[in-house]
């Protein structure tokens, strides 16, 4: 039996998942690292030990399994996207920690490409918005304050990555300095229409080309692991960012089809095929994947707050002492009170990216308790999505009325799911396997490797848990998408 591992190297935490030659789970295993908040809307993370989690992940998935290197036929990474990593050529050292996507010190940069005329041209290469949430503008940070960072990227000494990139490199002994096309779609840096590197936005930002990876496609050859590592060679087959990877697992392989993932964020993807389009919704236009040189785009809607909003019930405002607490409290809650809770706590993303916007919750009453907190943020999860749903719904037409397919640790919550489907009038469907991320890097690495069939048979082979069917009457869900609209205005007027 061949089988492949794949890393998932998330926002908070590690995960190393070993899958046998049919895609079943056979071990898992998970280790978190910490978060680093150095100054106020600013979030690092140690690469040194991210990668730490990685070989400690690997080898305990390997041991739970039964498992030695040389059963592994394939390695798929999948990582959290945008995260800027540089690192010295010669030692693998990095130069500093790594910015995370959620960072916000590069607001002021954006505004300044902002004023100066550059978004238009920025956004129809990249197909990305002046965010901080992307990597250019946290790369050029970095070989601006690092002391001697800019003269050793131009000595050639210094490279760049995600984290995909980081962990190739280091898995390799540094023999290897690539990125797929859906990471590299992520850094403000690549033409996704031409699929290469950007010289001229690289100039805007100071960026020598020679800091760049390789960019390959989502299932390719890159290189294989240094045997000291694990005690074998194992083949390095697949990339994706999670978030694509999440749409492969989710099997969703024709233009048209959707998925969202809730973690922390909430990230929903269309499938638009070949053809790549342009959002005038401020939704981005992403790469989905690239397989044998072909490009599958996306447009994407990224909502920053999702699950997060459920940790600060948890842990904020000590309301629940377990997520799942949400689902009894928002049942108990008076629907009748109406509150409105707009979680912009760092800023809103899509459609509205405003990084100034704060949270805000409107209709309090002296009833207003925990019951109706914990409902009114488990709506919120839903009314975002909405947005997104309506700004893809108005880019790509009825194409985007159909299915949602979910993923992530929140799409456990079944209020949540069926508060979804009423809010957005369309059926949401929830897999058997949760695990789409892990699983659609291991397809891809199984895909290069010849263990795993072509993408429609994949796709056959996807399995409904259940379907959350809309049962809200249709005047009800718009009045209430109407007052969240509101909501969302007063909380960026504040
Ligand atoms: N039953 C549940 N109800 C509501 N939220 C949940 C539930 N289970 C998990 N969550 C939320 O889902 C998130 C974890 O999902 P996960 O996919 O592991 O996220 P990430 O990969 O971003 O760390 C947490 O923010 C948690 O609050
Ligand atoms: O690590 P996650 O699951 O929170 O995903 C983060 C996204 O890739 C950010 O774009």
């Amino acid at each position: 039996m061949s089988y492949i591992l794949a890393l998932d190297q998330g926002t908070t935490s590690t995960r190393a998942i070993i899958f046998d030659g049919d895609l079943r789970v056979v071990s898992v295993a998970q280790e978190e690292f910490p978060q680093l908040y150095p100054a106020s809307g600013w979030v690092e993370h140690d690469p040194e030990e991210i990668w730490r989690t990685v070989l400690t992940t690997v080898q305990t998935a390997l041991g739970t399994a039964g498992l030695d290197a040389k059963d592994i036929a394939a390695l798929g990474i999948t990582n959290q996207r945008e995260t800027t990593v540089v690192w010295d050529r010669v030692t693998g050292v990095p130069i500093h920690n790594a910015i995370v996507w959620q960072d916000r010190r590069t607001a002021p940069a954006c505004a300044a490409l902002h004023a100066a005329g550059h978004e238009a041209m920025i956004a129809a290469r990249t197909g990305l918005l002046l965010d901080p949430y992307f990597s250019g503008t946290k790369l050029a940070w970095l070989l601006e304050n690092v002391p001697g960072a800019a003269e050793r990227a131009l000595r050639g000494d210094l490279a760049f990555g995600t984290i995909d990139s980081y962990l190739i490199w280091q898995l390799t002994g540094g023999k290897v300095h690539a990125t797929d096309a859906t990471n590299a779609a992520r850094t403000l840096l690549y033409d996704i229409g031409r699929n290469a590197w950007d010289a001229e936005i690289c100039a805007l930002l100071n960026v020598p080309m020679g800091l760049l990876p390789e960019v390959k496609d989502c299932a390719d050859d890159y290189g294989v692991t240094d045997p000291a590592l694990f005690g074998a060679e194992i083949p390095i087959l697949g990339v994706a960012g999670d978030q694509q990877a999440a749409t492969v697992g989710q099997a969703c392989f024709t233009p048209g089809m959707m998925k969202s993932t809730y973690g922390t964020g909430c990230f929903a993807l269309l499938n638009t095929g070949a053809e790549r389009v342009a959002s005038q919704n401020r939704l981005l236009t992403t790469i989905a994947y690239r397989l044998d040189g072909q490009t599958t785009y996306a447009l994407e809607g990224s909502i920053f707050i999702a699950g997060a909003v459920v940790q600060w019930l948890r842990d904020g405002l000590k309301v629940i002492a377990q997520a799942a607490e949400t689902q009894g409290l928002a049942e108990a809650a008076d629907p009748a009170q109406g509150l409105v809770l707009v979680p912009a706590f760092t800023g809103l993303g899509a459609p509205y990216w405003n990084p100034d916007c704060r949270g805000a919750v409107f209709g309090l009453t002296r009833n207003s308790g925990p019951a109706e907190f914990a409902r009114a943020a488990l709506e919120s999860v839903g009314l975002q999505t909405r947005d997104l749903l309506e700004a893809m719904r108005a880019d790509w037409g009825s194409a985007a009325e159909g299915v949602l397919r979910v993923d992530g640790g929140m799409a456990a919550s079944d209020w949540t799911m069926q508060f979804l489907a009423d809010i957005l009038g369309a059926p949401v469907d929830r897999p058997v396997v949760t695990e789409t991320t892990a699983l659609g890097a291991a397809y891809l690495a199984g895909l290069k490797a010849g263990i795993c069939p072509p993408p429609d048979q994949f796709a056959a082979r996807w399995a409904l848990e259940r379907r959350f069917t809309p049962a809200l009457p249709r005047a009800e869900r718009n009045a209430k998408y109407a007052r969240w609209q509101r909501a969302v205005q007063a909380a960026m007027a504040v």
